[in-house]
């Protein structure tokens, strides 16, 4: 029997990925040791190999096959937009993808023919953008700490992930628009979806048990 790999997204989704595949059986003593710099681990008898990625990566080993399922946030999913299946909504790592800004936005939003719009997120801005029709946006790539860029007058507003809100709070911003939910997903490359369909098919009936 072959291996199946699993790519699954590092930091914040990782603990509760762990955790479900750890509640249906799939388990894997070696990666709980967080000191560890090994990047790849298994498990012999269920013939599974899983391994953790930078999420914008995981769409990626997924789409060429270096894994078979991947676990990686919704947003993740629709702004790499890789060649791949997206078959499972694993409710957790819920937030929203929102235009944020200042209050007096609110207005530019609604009159202003040219806005400008920073986000780590440019692929599911400018499609929100493109599908209202009422604006053309410029859109301004960020990687991190994208409140900063309307407070320092980088850009009108952002769109960026919000979950408890208190990063926009803290920050004298607030939503503007909700662009779409988001969580946790399972992706499955296209070609192991028929060649290991049943194997796939027994983990996902597994982890619909306990959703
Ligand atoms: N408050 C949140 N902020 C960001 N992502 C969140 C939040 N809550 C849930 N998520 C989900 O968790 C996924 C991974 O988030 P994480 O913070 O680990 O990555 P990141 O912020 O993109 O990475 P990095 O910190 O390395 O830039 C996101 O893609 C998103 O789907
Ligand atoms: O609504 P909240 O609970 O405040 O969470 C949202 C914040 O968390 C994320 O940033 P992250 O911590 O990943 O850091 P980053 O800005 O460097 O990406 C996101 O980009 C928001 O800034």
């Amino acid at each position: 029997m072959r291996y199946l790999t699993f790519a699954l997204t590092k930091g914040r989704l990782a603990k509760q990925t762990l955790a479900l595949l750890e509640q249906v059986g799939i388990t894997c003593e070696e990666m709980k040791d967080t000191d560890s710099r090994k990047l790849i681990f298994v498990n012999e008898e269920l013939k599974l190999k899983f391994f953790l990625a930078k999420g914008p990566d995981v769409p990626t080993y997924v789409e060429y096959g270096a894994a078979d399922i991947g676990v990686v946030g919704k947003d993740t999913i629709d702004e790499e937009n890789r060649k791949l299946y997206e078959v499972l909504d694993l409710g957790f790592g819920k937030c929203c993808m929102c235009v944020c800004g200042p209050a007096e936005a609110a207005e530019l939003l609604k009159h202003q023919q040219r806005i400008r719009v920073a986000t780590k997120y440019p692929r599911i801005a400018k499609e929100y953008f493109y599908n209202k029709k009422c604006q053309t946006v410029e859109i301004i790539k960020l990687n991190g700490s994208i409140e900063l860029a309307p407070i320092v007058g980088l850009s009108d507003v952002i769109v960026d992930i919000v979950e408890t809100g208190s990063t926009l709070r803290e920050n004298g911003l607030q939503v503007l628009e909700e662009v779409c939910p988001l969580s946790a997903r399972v992706v499955v490359n296209r070609v192991s979806m028929q060649m290991e369909s049943e194997r796939i098919t027994e983990i996902l009936n597994k982890l619909k048990t306990v959703l």
